[in-house]
């Protein structure tokens, strides 16, 4: 179906040299796009870019509706036998997925570059977290998914079990920012808990995740268990979730309100990892070398393409011009680049709609008289869509970059006086995904954090230590998303609960032989004994 292109004139073998990439890849690749038989030549192949070059790297076919039904069919006949195996014969496959992640790392790292334009650097999280992801639900899926006892109607005459059941078919709409890790990371907990799982990546990115995929297959997962098909989001988002039994959603929160609507109308559930304006506190207490080093990582890690980057930085009154001073400076020296290796410290924007916002939001707030620290500039030097790191100072309500996520790497910096103010101005955004506190007193930190308005926050770090943290719950308030990825919460949510309570000898239920009057009478006085009893100490 692929429309792939002369190896002669993709952007990789003309510009990058990857060792590990070629045409034929791409080819074998697509081989893992589900297609039906029953619709063929209608769709039209989307051509994917490089952006360190801007030249054309591949074509992805647009799967269609017919494309998205036969998905769904072939993963739920799949579905039945995989959850009959035991969860321990699961595991055994994202073991295996894991080392294979580790040993193909220079592959998988040349195809997400290629594809995204990332940094080598980051391109590393995104395996160092897959296979932390896999082996993390791999070796803790039977602890989460174990039958648990629940306190029975009648003590010790009611055994209350609570059992954990697939909900069956999974679908997962992905974005391009963390492709490796977010087409596959998501779907493990879904696999283990004895899902299928449908899979549509971002266009821009689908090879990365078919790669994902491919290895999963290669470590055991039975081959049309995980299905994925590609195209825009628009017309499959639709089909996909009339097909499915629950839909995980990674991506904007304006798409995310329309991918509520449609779970709303399937009455399915659904996970959002939407949007976030994340902002870093640093008090007037903090490392300054550490603070100036970690917020640096937290603006700009994956060129700011980050759901959980740092896009507002509060520093102190008392080490604001110490701070920003040295922040700037460091800043300036970022050393920005392509190619296929470790070095630059940032790559490239995605695409010329990723440049085009960046540069949008710069020139609004300058324009409204923000003033440029570092940075500020594309650099088509570089290669079409590269942007330089960006702080600015000033700015203010009314400018497009206040309150929207620019989600690219450009950071506000401003002062404020007491941490009140600093809470306060932090939670004054609609988002509530990521927060930072930056001090040398752990648990004034904490406490700080205690009072943010966002689902993960970090002491000392920028965002790392939560999102590492891979048996503690990662996800949005307010309008960052619903839901959570990562630890119980990550798996559970794919399962649907199941009370089977067996009842001895009474029933919990008024005899048919017993008068109404006689048996309120009775349950009357053992709620009241129970009451009493609760009372006595230990038997609360
Ligand atoms: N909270 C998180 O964990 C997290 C992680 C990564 C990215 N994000 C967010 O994702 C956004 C960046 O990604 P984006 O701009 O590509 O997001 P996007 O919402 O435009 O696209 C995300 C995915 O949704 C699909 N899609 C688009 N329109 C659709 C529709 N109408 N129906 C069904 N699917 C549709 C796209 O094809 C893509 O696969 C940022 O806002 C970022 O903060 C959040």
């Amino acid at each position: 179906m692929t429309d792939t292109v002369s190896p002669r004139k993709t952007a990789h073998e003309a510009f990058l040299g990857s060792r590990n990439v070629d045409a034929g890849l791409f080819a074998r690749l697509s081989e893992g796009i589900t297609v039906a038989d029953a619709s063929p030549g209608a769709r039209e192949p989307l051509p994917t870019l490089a952006p360190f070059t801007g030249e054309r790297l591949a074509s992805v076919p647009q799967c269609t509706d017919e494309d998205v039904r036969e998905a769904a069919h072939r993963a739920r006949e799949a579905q039945e036998a995989w959850a009959r195996r035991s969860i321990a014969e699961r595991a055994r496959v994202f073991l295996r997925y894991h080392d294979l992640v580790m040993e193909r790392q220079e592959l998988i790292l040349d195809l997400m570059q290629l594809e995204t334009g990332k940094a080598r650097g980051h391109a590393f999280e995104e395996v160092l977290d897959a296979a932390i992801t896999a082996r993390y639900y791999a070796r803790s899926a039977a602890r989460h998914l174990k039958t648990r006892r629940r306190q029975g109607a009648l003590p010790g005459l009611t055994l209350a079990r609570e059992e954990r059941r697939p909900k069956g078919l999974v679908a997962l709409i992905s974005p391009w920012n963390y492709p490796f890790t977010l087409a596959a990371s998501d779907a493990v907990p879904a696999l283990l808990a004895g899902n299928a799982v449908l899979l549509k990546p971002d266009r821009k990115t689908s090879f990365t995740a078919l790669l994902a995929v491919r290895l999963l297959r290669e470590a055991g997962l039975p081959p049309d268990l995980f299905a994925v098909v590609t195209g825009e989001g628009e017309p499959l988002g639709e089909p996909l979730i009339r097909s499915a039994d629950y839909v995980g959603f990674t991506g904007s929160t304006e798409v995310g309100r329309h991918i509520a609507r449609l779970a709303g109308e399937a009455l399915i559930g659904c996970t959002l990892e939407l949007g976030g304006k994340n902002a870093s506190l640093v008090l007037d207490d903090a490392d300054l070398d550490r603070a100036v080093e970690g917020t640096l990582r937290g603006c700009f890690a994956n060129a700011g393409q980050l759901c959980i980057s740092t896009e507002r930085l509060f520093v102190q009154a008392g080490i604001y011009s110490r701070f920003v001073e040295r922040f700037a400076e460091r800043v300036r020296s970022m050393k920005l680049g392509g190619g296929l290796r470790y070095g630059p410290e940032m790559g490239s924007l995605i695409s010329a709609e990723q440049l085009a916002t960046v540069e949008r939001h710069v020139g609004d707030a300058v324009g409204k008289g923000a003033r440029v620290l570092a940075g500020g500039r594309a650099r088509p030097d570089l290669g079409p869509f590269f942007y330089e790191p960006t702080v600015l100072e000033g700015a203010r309500a009314g400018m497009e970059l206040f309150a929207d996520e620019t989600f690219g790497p450009v950071v506000s910096v401003s002062r404020f006086t007491s941490v009140d103010e600093a809470v306060e101005r932090a939670n004054d955004s609609p988002y509530g995904l990521n927060a930072s506190v930056w001090t040398r007193d752990a648990r004034r930190g904490y406490a700080v954090a205690r009072r943010l308005e966002a689902g993960t926050v970090n002491v000392n770090e920028a965002y790392a230590a939560a999102w590492a943290s891979t048996d503690a719950p990662m996800g949005g308030m307010k309008t960052s998303g619903l839901g959570r990825r990562h630890g119980a919460e990550g798996i559970l949510k794919y399962t649907e609960a199941q009370t089977v309570a067996v009842q001895r000898l009474f029933p919990v239920t008024a005899p048919a032989n017993v008068p109404g009057e006689r048996y309120a009478r009775v349950m009357t006085g053992a709620l009241r004994a129970l009451k009493a009893a609760s009372r006595l100490p230990g038997l609360r």
